[in-house]
């Protein structure tokens, strides 16, 4: 009965879960907290997984091992291997400009939606490094490897240092901006378009379960993969199910057979990692906006939730426009929040964690309309991260969404799919091993539209004005 291991390195943490290869079982599992900001230096992930692996027992007893990771993050390593500045994570928005610059450069969006099935934005990885050639020449010039957050850990975790070691899966590749999810090859043209003629080294494209290395106590390491795709993996998501995730990002994503095209950049033409696509939306607000109102009510977020549901569905036209850090879905990365419609009667905490709650739902309620557009079917929605665990949340998505909500209990499922992939890399076969799925929790409710009719109206009140600077 092997033990296999998964690393969720997330925005925000570092989870990582032990598990038994062949049933699934969950033996035992860690995780410590990564600093704040939108630039770390990655030995900051480096430590902080060194503290969940030993939260987790360790990894002695541990046949095979993969890490998921946030996506995007821009990792840039000089000819020895060093971190040449410390990495710009997907959620830092000081690349906007050089993600229009990209775009018109290419010939417009609809070039890059052809070229890759991506449309540059701030968050992907190409933008920022436009940003590092533009603002920092003298780093760009030491770069000799570009990687992600996840090809970094893995190789860290390996025992071969070199750069050649450096490996990285479709799932991961395909949110750089420099990879093409449909030919499964690096687009050169475009790593040199956004570098400004520079060609660093860029980790070697694995197979979904391919041997990437080994840890230095024996396990083998898999191919790892971004956090989505090994969170689709954890859920085994098929046809009709679309995935939100509510961590630091608001995600919403479907496993598909068709990429995504989509021109105005909002779906990404992403990849699974089992070797087919995962068109995405993503938000960048999420739980960090029900962590604000439970600051600004000074409440905790279990009564924060009562409190939403306390008030009354749209909460008397008390509507809150959640892009308290820039927005990506839509494009306004120099966006800030809004509350619009208070009036005496609205200004209570239940009205405003109500429109707390709601303004997110409404924000990942787009971008399930996106994914419609762009051909995905949803029959249902598969709710995780961390706000999952609000009931407010649970209870008020479907009728903001308008489909049943499935909640499976309480999990890491970003750790789980890369336990999972760990276990198939183990295995060798043509399919991921069979694991049980986690119990869930089924979520109906009458569609509520005219609450985002009226999130609709305010929505597009919010502009790009950057908040004063001191
Ligand atoms: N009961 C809860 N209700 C709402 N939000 C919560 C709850 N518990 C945790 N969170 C929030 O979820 C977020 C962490 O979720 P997670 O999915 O781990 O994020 P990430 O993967 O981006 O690090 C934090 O912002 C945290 O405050
Ligand atoms: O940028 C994206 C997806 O395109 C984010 O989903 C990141 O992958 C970070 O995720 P979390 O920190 O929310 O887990």
């Amino acid at each position: 009965m092997p033990l296999v291991a998964g690393v969720d390195s997330s925005t925000q943490s570092c989870k990582v879960v032990i598990r038994d290869a062949d049933s699934g079982v969950l033996v035992r599992s860690g995780r410590a907290t990564h600093p704040p900001g939108t630039e770390v230096d990655p030995a900051e992930w480096f430590v902080a997984l060194g503290e969940a692996i030993s939260a987790a027992g360790g990894l002695d007893d541990v046949a095979a091992l993969s890490v998921g990771a946030q996506q995007h993050g821009l990792v840039c390593l000089d000819s020895s291997g060093e971190v040449v500045r410390p990495a710009l994570l997907w959620n830092d928005t000081r690349s906007a400009d050089a993600a229009t610059a990209l775009v018109e450069e290419l010939g417009g969006a609809q070039a890059w939606a052809d070229a890759v099935g991506v449309v540059p934005l701030a968050a992907i990885t190409a933008s920022r490094l436009r940003w590092v050639a533009d603002a920092e020449p003298h780093n760009a010039d030491r770069t000799a490897a570009v990687c992600l957050p996840h090809d970094w850990l893995t190789w860290h975790l390996g025992t071969d240092a070199g750069l050649d070691a450096l490996a990285t899966d479709r799932g991961d590749a395909s949110g750089t901006g420099y990879f093409s999810a449909v030919t499964d090859e690096y687009r050169e043209d475009l790593l040199r378009l956004a570098f400004r003629d520079r060609r660093p080294q860029l980790p070697r494209v694995a197979g979904p379960y391919e041997r990437v290395g080994e840890h230095r106590g024996g396990a083998v390491i898999g191919p790892g993969t971004g956090d989505n795709a090994a969170a689709a993996l954890a859920l085994d998501a098929g046809e009709g199910d679309v995935v939100i995730s509510i961590g630091t990002s608001g995600v919403v994503s479907a496993v598909s057979s068709a990429a995504a095209r989509d021109a105005s950049g909002i779906v990404a033409g992403f990849a699974d990692a089992t070797g087919r696509q995962l068109p995405l939306v993503c938000t960048l607000n999420a739980a960090r906006v029900l962590d604000a109102t439970t600051t600004l009510l000074g409440v905790d977020h279990a009564a924060l939730s009562s409190l939403a549901l306390a008030a009354p569905p749209g909460s008397d036209g008390l509507v809150m426009v959640p892009y308290f850090e820039g927005e990506r879905t839509p494009n306004r990365p120099h966006a800030t929040g809004a509350v619009h419609g208070l009036t005496i009667a609205t200004s209570t905490p239940a009205h405003l964690a109500r429109a707390t709650v709601e303004g997110l739902l409404c924000g990942l309620a787009d971008g399930v309309d996106h994914l419609i557009a762009q051909g995905v079917q949803v029959r249902r929605v598969i709710l995780i991260g961390g706000g999952a665990r609000s009931e407010a949340v649970r209870r008020l998505a479907p009728a903001i969404l308008g489909v049943p909500v499935l909640v499976p209990s309480p999990g890491e499922y970003v750790a789980d799919g890369a336990a999972r992939q760990a276990a198939w890399t183990l295995a060798g076969t043509d399919r991921p091993p069979t694991w049980p799925q986690a119990d869930t929790q089924r979520y109906e409710a009458d569609p509520q539209p005219q609450v985002r009719e009226r999130y609709a109206a305010v929505r597009d009140l919010t502009d790009g004005v950057q908040p004063p600077t001191e």
